[in-house]
């Protein structure tokens, strides 16, 4: 298997609501690592390893990150004017959509790509469990989720997010 390169990584996280019919709140998770990102919020997710699909690799990580089964809902796509260039392929870098990785994705840090989907706890008693990577999750109310400190990649998907729930967030 070759070489994924760092400009066609994707990461995959997920906005985890109550309920998809009636969304109330989201899961909210603060990162406990690098140090310069530490206490930042971000939706629960990571990068998609080789031979996995997108999904495949959502639900491992949120299994593996927060200790939570979930239900996928629907995809939460950048706006035309907001999605990352897809990767190029080249002799080194063989088609990104051998990945499955060349539909719109946000941009994320040093040049990663995300694709954010929505989804809810399977059980809804769940409520999961922050792991090593995260020192705090946080089920936050819909209506106070962009008083949040996001990665800054964040603020503009949880804009959208809150645009496509039929919430305009709260402005300061
Ligand atoms: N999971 C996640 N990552 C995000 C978000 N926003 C954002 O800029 N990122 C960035 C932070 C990281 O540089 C990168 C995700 O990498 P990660 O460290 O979480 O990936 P991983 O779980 O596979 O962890 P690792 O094994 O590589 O340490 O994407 C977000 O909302 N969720």
């Amino acid at each position: 298997m070759p070489a994924i390169s760092r400009l066609s990584r994707l990461v995959v996280a997920a906005a985890v609501v109550d309920s998809l019919s009636e969304p109330t709140a989201l899961l909210c998770a603060a990162r406990s690592y690098p140090p310069e990102l530490a206490g930042r919020f971000e939706l629960p997710g990571g990068k998609v390893e080789p031979g996995e699909t997108p999904t495949q690799a959502l639900v491992r990580e949120l299994a593996e990150e927060v200790s939570l089964t979930v239900r996928l809902g629907t995809e939460l796509v950048p706006p035309a004017g907001r999605a990352a260039a897809p990767p190029c392929a080249s002799p080194a870098q063989p088609s990104a959509a051998a990945y499955g990785d060349d539909a719109p994705a946000w941009p994320v840090t040093a040049g990663l790509r995300m694709r954010v989907w929505l989804a809810e706890p399977a059980d809804h008693t769940d409520t999961g469990t922050a792991g090593t990577s995260h020192q705090l999750l946080e089920w936050t109310a819909l209506d106070v989720v962009t008083g949040l400190p996001w990665l800054e990649a964040d603020v503009a998907i949880i804009d959208t997010l809150l645009e496509e729930l039929g919430r305009l967030p709260r402005r300061f």
